[in-house]
C-alpha cells in the first residue's frame, strides 16, 4: 500500500551522507513524503548536485546543504547550529559511514580511526547534539541509524565497520531508554545488499552475487527508503530501541560477510589489487 503523500509533512530531517547512495535515496523519499531536508557530507559539490537532482525529482523540495566532516566534534556542533538556524530538525538519520575491505592485522591506526571516527564517533556527535537540542527545547525527535548485518554477527575483513555499527546498535538501545521520557525515539535498520557505487567498489569487488540471499536478489532502494520513512513516522510512534533487518533473509542463511570465505584465500597480490581499486575521495 502506498504511503499517504503527506506522511512526513511538517517534519524536518537531517541526513548525514545525504549526497550519495542510500542517504540520497532516503532524503529523496522523505522529500516526496512532505518533509524538508538538511544533508551533510564532506564534499560541497556532491551535496549541491544532490540538491539539483532532488529539485528536479520533487518540485518545491526544501533542502539545505551543510558541508561537514563528522569526525570533527566541533565541526558537527557548528553544522547543527547551522541546520537549526532554519528551524529545528526533528529527525536525524545517521547514514554517513566509512568502510573498506582489508586484512585487520595490517590496518594502521589511522585506518582504524578513519572508520571508527566517521561511523561511530561522527554518528555519536550528531546524535548527542540533536538530543541535547531536543531535550533543552522540550521537543520530541527520532534518530534512525543505518547499521549493517555485521553489527549483529561480526564482519570479517571489515572489522572496524562491524565494531562501529555494533556501537551504534548499543547507542540505539541505550538512548531509547534514557531519552524515552523526553519523547525521543531511536531506531535502526540493518540493510543487507543494496547496490550503491561506493558499496560495490569497496565491498563487492567481484561483483554482486545473490547465492547467499534466500530472496535471490539485491534490495531495491525503495524497499529501504519506505522502511526508513515508516520508522521515523508517527505510525511507528511506539517503536523504539529496535533494529529492523532488511536483507532478503541473508542473515538466516549464512554469515554477515558472504564473500569472506573466498577472501580467506586471497594472496597479498589480491589484497594489493583490492586496495588499488578502492576509490579515493
Ligand atoms: C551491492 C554491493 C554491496 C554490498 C555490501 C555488502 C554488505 C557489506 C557490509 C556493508 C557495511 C557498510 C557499508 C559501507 O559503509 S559502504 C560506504 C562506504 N563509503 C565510504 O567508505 C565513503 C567514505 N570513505 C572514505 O572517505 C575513505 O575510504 C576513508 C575511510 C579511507 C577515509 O578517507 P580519508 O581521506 O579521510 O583518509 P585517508 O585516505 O587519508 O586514509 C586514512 C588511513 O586509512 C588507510 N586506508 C585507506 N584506505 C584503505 C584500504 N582500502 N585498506 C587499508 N587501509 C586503508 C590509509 O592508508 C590511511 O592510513 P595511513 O595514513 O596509516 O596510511
Ligand atoms: N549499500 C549497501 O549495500 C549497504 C550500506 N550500508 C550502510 O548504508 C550507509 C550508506 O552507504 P552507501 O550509500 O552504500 O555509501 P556511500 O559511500 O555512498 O555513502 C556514505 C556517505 O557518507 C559521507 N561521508 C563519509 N565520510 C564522512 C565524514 N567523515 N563526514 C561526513 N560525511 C561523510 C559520504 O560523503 P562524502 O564522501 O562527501 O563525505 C557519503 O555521502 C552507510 O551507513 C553504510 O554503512 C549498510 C549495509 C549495506
Amino acid at each position: 500500500m502506498a504511503f499517504a503523500p503527506g506522511l512526513l509533512a511538517g517534519r524536518r530531517a537531517l541526513v548525514t551522507g545525504g549526497g550519495t547512495g542510500l542517504g540520497r535515496s532516503i532524503g529523496r523519499r522523505f522529500l516526496e513524503l512532505g518533509a524538508s531536508l538538511a544533508i551533510c557530507g564532506r564534499r560541497g559539490a556532491v551535496l549541491d548536485a544532490a540538491v539539483d537532482a532532488f529539485r528536479a525529482d520533487v518540485p518545491g523540495a526544501v533542502v539545505t546543504t551543510h558541508p561537514c566532516d563528522i569526525r570533527d566534534a566541533v565541526a558537527v556542533e557548528a553544522m547543527l547550529d547551522d541546520v537549526w538556524r532554519d528551524g529545528p530538525a526533528d529527525i536525524l538519520v545517521n547514514n554517513a559511514a566509512a568502510n573498506f575491505l582489508a586484512q585487520t592485522h595490517r590496518l594502521s591506526a589511522r585506518a582504524v580511526d578513519a572508520v571508527l571516527g566517521t561511523t561511530l564517533h561522527g554518528a555519536a556527535y550528531c546524535t548527542v547534539g540533536c538530543g541535547r537540542r531536543w531535550i533543552e527545547a522540550g521537543q520530541p525527535g527520532v534518530v534512525l541509524s543505518i547499521l549493517t548485518l555485521s553489527a549483529l554477527q561480526g564482519g570479517a575483513f571489515t572489522a572496524p565497520s562491524a565494531m562501529a555499527k555494533a556501537g551504534l546498535l548499543a547507542m540505539t538501545q541505550s538512548l531509547a531508554v534514557e531519552w524515552g521520557p523526553h519523547g525521543i525515539r531511536l531506531v535502526a535498520i540493518a540493510p543487507g545488499t543494496f547496490p550503491t557505487e561506493a558499496a560495490v567498489a569497496r565491498l563487492r569487488p567481484g561483483g554482486v552475487e545473490h547465492a547467499g540471499v534466500p530472496l535471490r536478489r539485491a534490495g531495491k532502494h525503495e524497499e529501504l527508503t519506505d522502511l526508513a520513512a515508516f520508522l521515523v513516522s508517527d505510525h511507528a510512534g511506539y517503536v523504539t530501541g529496535e533494529c529492523v533487518v532488511a536483507d532478503g533473509g541473508r542473515r538466516l542463511l549464512g554469515g554477515a560477510r558472504a564473500g569472506a570465505q573466498e577472501m580467506l584465500d586471497w594472496t597479498d597480490a589480491d589484497w594489493a589489487a583490492q586496495r588499488a581499486r578502492t576509490p579515493a575521495r
